[in-house]
């Protein structure tokens, strides 16, 4: 396997393609079942390996002190479990929207474990990276382990399934929504029956959704708005949405004809992480 000092590796997003909430649990966290797919689409992380130790992010985000970016976090708790001597040089191209629900914070959490495992020669499991991970962000394990999943628990139970790669298109509509506030608000349907039998004969939907239209309408504007090309959804607890198409020109087409006060990206759907597809072949 190669030795490496520097890396570059991509921090996907995922999608949630449905979001059902079951209940809640006594520590406030939400019981979830949800389709995890990822796209080939992302942030993208820069890694360089020093000797002094220390851990220092190269660029910032706006109004989030270094010490809270979950970059830094990972990497520092990633040393403390492990006690390397190693250190790293880390900066990163942000392209996922912040409060997206495209899972931007937790995907990149999860690259910055799966590469400094690599970098600082760790050879950790992926079971204990998820581990450490899902201290961070319940979405973390998901992007470590890198498959197409179900996922119950917190989000942290994983099955993997394998869907139809497909395109999407997914919209921001220049909202930040708060996971936190859309999870405590009193509203929230949290009864949704657990999944029986064949998840894919079962109806679906995103639980967080009308919830979400309500407080805001710039979402129920884009749902409304992608109808005209298939069913829409949101993921997470929003802001984004998506619907998807068959071909990548069709996306492409409908990209053209977003209004301007919105962003949008058109990606592949994957069922194995592209950060995984990258660090195999960048290790062998
Ligand atoms: C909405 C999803 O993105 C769906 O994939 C995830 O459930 C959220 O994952 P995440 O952003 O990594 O979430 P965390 O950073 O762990 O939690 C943010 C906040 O969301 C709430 N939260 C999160 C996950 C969960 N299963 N139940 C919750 O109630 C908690 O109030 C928590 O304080
Ligand atoms: N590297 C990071 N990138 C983005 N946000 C970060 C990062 N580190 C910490 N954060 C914080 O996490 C918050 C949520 O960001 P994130 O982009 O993960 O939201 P999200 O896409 O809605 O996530 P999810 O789908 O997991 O709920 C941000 O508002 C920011 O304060």
């Amino acid at each position: 396997m190669a030795d490496l000092t520097t890396l570059s590796l991509i921090a996907p997003a995922k999608l949630n393609l449905f979001l059902h909430i079951n209940g809640r649990l006594p520590n406030g966290y939400h019981e979830l079942e949800t389709l995890f797919v990822f796209l080939d689409y992302g942030d993208r992380l820069h890694f360089k390996r020093t000797d002094d130790g220390a851990i220092t992010l190269k660029t910032q985000i706006d109004g989030l002190p270094d010490e809270e970016n979950l970059i830094y976090k990972a990497a520092y708790a990633l040393k403390l479990a492990t006690n390397t001597a190693f250190g790293a040089e880390i900066s990163f191209d942000k392209h996922l929207p912040s409060g997206g629900g495209v899972g931007g914070g937790s995907s990149d959490a999860a690259t910055t474990l799966l590469a400094l495992n690599a970098l600082w020669q760790l050879a950790l499991p992926l079971e204990k990276l998820a581990e450490i991970g899902v201290a961070l962000g319940a979405d973390v394990p998901v992007f470590i382990n890198g498959q197409a999943a179900i996922a119950q628990g917190i989000g942290e139970k994983l099955a993997p399934v394998n869907l139809p790669e497909t395109w999407y298109l997914v919209v921001h509509p220049n909202v930040h929504i708060s996971t936190g506030v859309i999870f405590n608000n009193a509203n929230l349907p949290r009864n949704t029956p657990k999944l029986s039998g064949d998840w894919q004969s079962s109806k679906h939907r995103n639980d967080c959704e009308e919830l979400v239209k309500k407080h805001y309408p710039e979402v129920e504007k884009t749902l409304n708005w992608l109808l005209k090309y298939g069913p829409s959804r949101m993921t997470g607890t929003g802001a984004c949405c998506f619907v998807s198409f068959e071909t990548q020109h069709a996306a492409l087409e409908a990209l053209k004809s977003l209004p301007e006060t919105w962003q949008g990206f058109v990606a592949r759907s994957t069922n194995i992480s592209p950060a995984h597809s990258e660090l195999r072949t960048k290790l062998n």
